[in-house]
């Protein structure tokens, strides 16, 4: 289709060295959504209504006047990437001594004001700011009412069909353009609904583990892959040339169905203006053992042994060499 028809171009798009096919685009009356839902496998929902009040009235200048006084929270970047990491972990003092660790990006309380004044005011070479605020007490009553409005029967139906646990949280983002969140995987199910602007979202399932070599559990980035996708280092990461993925570019009304376990990069559009998203995050179902196992229940058995291991050793430097005498020679 022609740019003005899809509201993008593909120059807007980052460019990476990677092998991309396309995430199916299903109507949410189309049954095959449920086939691939069913399979845990990623699927770009058209035509719903389950965010539809946030996509007729949720304007940059609408949330500023109703997203309440409250302070949210909002990421601060030298650059335009928004690598998560945990606090928590830096600071571990249970049972590791403290990690040595610069965070990329800084975590700040911002009014809502302050933060569109600084996105009005932007200019380039500026710190880029993200916002991303659980939607909770702190939002303005109007906010909450549109909410309430969201379609709660559609994510209800997705919940109870696949056997979700319970919704944990709807976070809003609020992003400038060019702004990406690198690759990284989540332990949630995840309704990625797009509000406003264009969104690419590059997906790679949890078999990719080994080509996206994710930082040790313990540290801060956990979760997210080491590998820059801008630059990548193929000697350190050689497996990194065999990554295999899917992508899309969501629009406003458009659902993305991201399932557990599974990586993703996501990026606001260049030269696109800033972007708003509501995500649906469901804790995972109940797992029951079949064999064979898929590969997100490996990718948390790997996670447990990782975590077993440092707890036992006490000193990170120590797990590498133990697999290594274990599985070198025996089981490889
Ligand atoms: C933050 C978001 C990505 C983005 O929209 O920048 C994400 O990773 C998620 O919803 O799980
Ligand atoms: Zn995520």
């Amino acid at each position: 289709m022609c740019a003005e028809k899809i509201g993008w171009d593909s120059s807007q798009l980052r460019k990476y060295d990677l092998h991309l096919d396309e995430i199916p685009r299903l109507h949410y009356e189309d049954p095959k959504v449920d086939e691939f839902m069913q399979k845990n496998q990623p699927v770009l929902i058209t035509g719903s209504k389950l965010v539809k009040p946030a996509e007729e009235k949720w304007t940059l200048d609408y949330l500023e006047k109703n997203l309440g006084k409250s302070n949210h929270t909002v990421f601060v970047s030298r650059n335009h990437k928004f690598k998560y990491f945990d606090e928590k972990k830096i600071y571990n003092k249970n049972n590791l001594k403290g990690v040595e660790f610069t965070p990329p990006t800084k975590r700040v309380d911002m009014k809502i004001t302050d933060f569109m004044k600084k996105l009005r005011e932007w200019k380039r070479g500026d710190e880029r700011l993200y916002l991303q605020q659980p939607l909770n007490s702190t939002v303005g009553s109007t906010i909450v009412e549109d909410y309430l409005k969201f379609d709660w029967h559609f994510v209800a139906e997705k919940k109870n069909k696949y056997h979700w646990g319970e919704l944990t949280s709807n976070v809003l983002f609020i992003s400038m353009e060019g702004n990406v969140t690198p690759c990284h995987y989540d332990e949630q199910q995840n309704l990625f609904a797009q509000i406003l602007g264009y969104k690419r979202c590059i997906l790679f399932a949890p078999d990719q583990f080994e080509c996206l070599y994710p930082h040790p559990v313990y540290h801060p980035h956990d979760r997210q892959s080491m590998v820059d996708f801008e630059r990548p280092d193929y000697t350190k990461y050689p497996k990194f040339k065999n990554l295999k993925g899917c992508e899309t570019v969501v629009g406003p009304g458009d659902v993305l169905y991201i399932p557990i376990y599974w990586w993703h990069h996501v990026e606001s559009l260049m030269r696109g203006g800033p972007t708003v998203t509501v995500n649906f995050w469901y804790k995972g179902g109940p797992t029951n053992l079949e064999y064979p196992l898929q590969d997100h229940q490996k990718v948390s058995i790997m996670r447990n042994v990782e975590k077993m291991l440092l707890e036992v050793l006490q000193d990170p430097k120590e797990v590498g060499p133990l697999l290594r005498t274990m599985v070198l020679g025996r089981y490889c």
